[in-house]
């Protein structure tokens, strides 16, 4: 079924659908209401995809200050001027709870949004459970806060082990989600308490339209995996990465479940090679390797569930946060494109995406999310295969065309961003393919549309001239060549009160999503090129 944004709307809001949002719904797409900005042409209107921007990672730092203000305000007038609809920026939990256990300090990032709202633009707010440092692009180190990291001195398996034994204070490993080793909390409670003080200290910008998005970070990066290709630990592209389930806790989770099966003998892999392998030098993934064996299967079902289960209950816990508030929830999923195209998929596979050619491991999330109610944020939008070296097997558009569809079969909305700082059209025609990938339809709303795009990320070399320039016309054709638009309603995007999760969905019914479906047909370029 080809979806119309209107059909999209009815069928995300069906259980709430009323003949009063379907009047005001109904009146938007005439075009009876009109843009505080000028513009436009109602029907066009209906293909416009706003623009965000990621603040730089630093912008509060470590130590709670928000050091530029005016540098950042000059640059934000900028972005407002270019027609960005808003930023996204990390509220770091190392500096929010760093002087203890609910010990919140919100004044410096209220300064923060304050001066976003005075520039006219809207926010989406990660909430940042892991660290910064570590990954790419990573340039100021915010470690976690200081008093977990100090529990971890004496149980050190409280973060994700990879099979030498070698840790990762990036993000607290799944295996303590539900196990009261901080101060008589867990670590979902600990997730749960830092939305619910987010939702309350920064209630009047909630209210006043200025926060219209949470990203919930499921993981390291802010995003739903593990963190199997770290860079701190020597991995470099495009190694396969490593499982990182070895913490006693998860060992004694996979032994508990392989007992369960009637296969107490069953170990965690130990035939899955090292961080810069590659698939075939190793027994778990060359061809016909362990992945295909009973036991493979199962280590692998079992490992990607655990994401699954992850992500679900933070996001009960985000719904329960921000019930009422008109915001929408989203999570990150990493774009991991590397050996996509050779037959074990190491790479996802050892992230916690088991995706292979006749198993899809990016629709059970989309499935896990619709009772959420949340969007699927996926990256590496910007790539093409071209631009990839061959020894890497790798295939970002053939990744990106098969998650956003598969988010689109199960009826959710899809966001996204690039992975890499790019300047020039290629990358952003790219972009635009992805956020239309049929094109617009002058009529009314295209086919395909994705919700929004992240552009990574705000610094002095995006705003040089040259990259400026092409950026704004990134901005305008990303809005369909229409002016910027203040409310997005009349883009589409019926803001409602988040309502609260939906009933649980039993494991086996997410995993029939497994099954793959072809995806949606893609043109092979944007009718809405940016030249260079
Ligand atoms: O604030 C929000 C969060 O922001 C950060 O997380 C985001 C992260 O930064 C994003 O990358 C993205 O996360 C994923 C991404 O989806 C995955 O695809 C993957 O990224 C891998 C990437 O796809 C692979 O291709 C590969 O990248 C290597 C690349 O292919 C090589 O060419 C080389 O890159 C060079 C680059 O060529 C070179 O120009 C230079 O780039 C610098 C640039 O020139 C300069 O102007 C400056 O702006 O900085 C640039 C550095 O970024 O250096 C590059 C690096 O050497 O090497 C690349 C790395 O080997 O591997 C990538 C994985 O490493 O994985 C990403 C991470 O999971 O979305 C994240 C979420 O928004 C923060 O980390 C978070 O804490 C924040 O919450």
């Amino acid at each position: 079924m080809v979806r119309h944004p209107l059909n999209k709307y009815l069928l995300r809001n069906s259980h709430t659908h009323s003949p009063s949002l379907y009047t005001s719904h109904y009146s938007v797409l005439k075009g009876t209401k009109s843009s505080k900005m000028g513009t436009s042409n109602p029907n066009m209107l209906l293909n416009y995809v706003p623009v965000y921007v990621m603040l730089p990672l630093g912008v509060v730092n470590v130590n709670n200050v928000f050091e530029d203000s005016e540098g950042l305000k000059k640059q934000l007038l900028q972005l407002k001027e270019a027609g960005v609809d808003g930023v996204m920026v990390d509220v770091w939990w190392g500096i929010i709870e760093l002087n203890g256990p609910k010990q919140y300090d919100w004044g410096t990032y209220r300064s923060l949004f304050k001066l976003v709202q005075e520039c006219g633009l809207k926010l989406q707010a990660i909430m940042s459970f892991h660290q910064c440092g570590g990954n790419v692009g990573d340039i100021v180190n915010i470690p976690i806060p200081k008093w977990v990291l100090d529990i971890g001195d004496s149980d050190p398996d409280i973060f994700y082990t990879n099979r030498s034994g070698n840790r990762n204070i990036e993000y607290l490993t799944i295996g303590v989600d539900n196990l009261p080793l901080f101060h008589g909390r867990t670590a979902i409670q600990i997730y749960s308490d830092y939305m619910k003080s987010f939702k309350e200290n920064m209630s009047d910008f909630i209210e006043s339209g200025l926060i219209i998005d949470i990203e919930v970070g499921l993981g390291p990066a802010g995003e739903l995996r593990f963190p199997s290709y770290p860079q701190s630990q020597g991995w470099e592209f495009p190694g396969i990465g490593e499982f990182q389930c070895y913490d006693k806790y998860l060992k004694a989770e996979f032994k508990a479940a392989a007992a369960k099966a009637g296969h107490a003998e069953w170990e965690l892999p130990d035939d899955a090679g090292s961080y810069n392998d590659v698939p075939e030098s190793t027994e778990f993934f060359k061809s016909n390797g362990t992945y295909l064996t009973e036991k493979g299967k199962f280590f692998l079902t079992w490992y990607s569930n655990k994401l699954l289960i992850h992500g679900d209950q933070i996001l009960e816990e985000a719904t329960k946060a921000f019930q009422g508030c008109n915001v929408t929830i989203a999570i990150k999923v990493s774009g991991i494109h590397w050996w996509y195209k050779s037959e074990s998929h190491a790479a996802e596979l050892t992230a916690g995406y088991y995706n292979l050619q006749d198993r899809d491991g990016y629709r059970p999330i989309a499935r896990m999310l619709t009772r959420h109610h949340a969007i699927l944020n996926f990256t590496c939008l910007e790539m093409r295969d071209s631009e990839q070296s061959s020894d890497a097997k790798s295939a970002p558009q053939e990744l990106v065309q098969q998650v956003l569809s598969g988010g689109w079969r199960e009826k959710i909305e899809v966001a996204g961003e690039n992975a890499l700082p790019r300047y020039d059209a290629a990358a952003y025609n790219q972009m635009i393919l992805n956020a239309r990938p049929n094109g617009v339809n002058k009529n009314g709303p295209p086919k395909l549309s994705m919700y929004g795009i992240t552009y990574l990320r705000l610094s002095d070399e995006l705003l040089q001239k040259s990259n400026f320039a092409i950026f704004k016309k990134f901005v305008l054709k990303m809005h369909a060549d229409q002016d910027y638009v203040e409310d997005p309603n009349q883009y589409n995007h019926v803001i409602i009160p988040l309502k609260p999760s939906g009933p649980k969905i039993p494991l086996e019914k997410i995993l029939e999503a497994t099954k793959p479906i072809p995806p949606f047909p893609w043109d092979s370029e944007t009718d809405m090129k940016v030249d260079g």
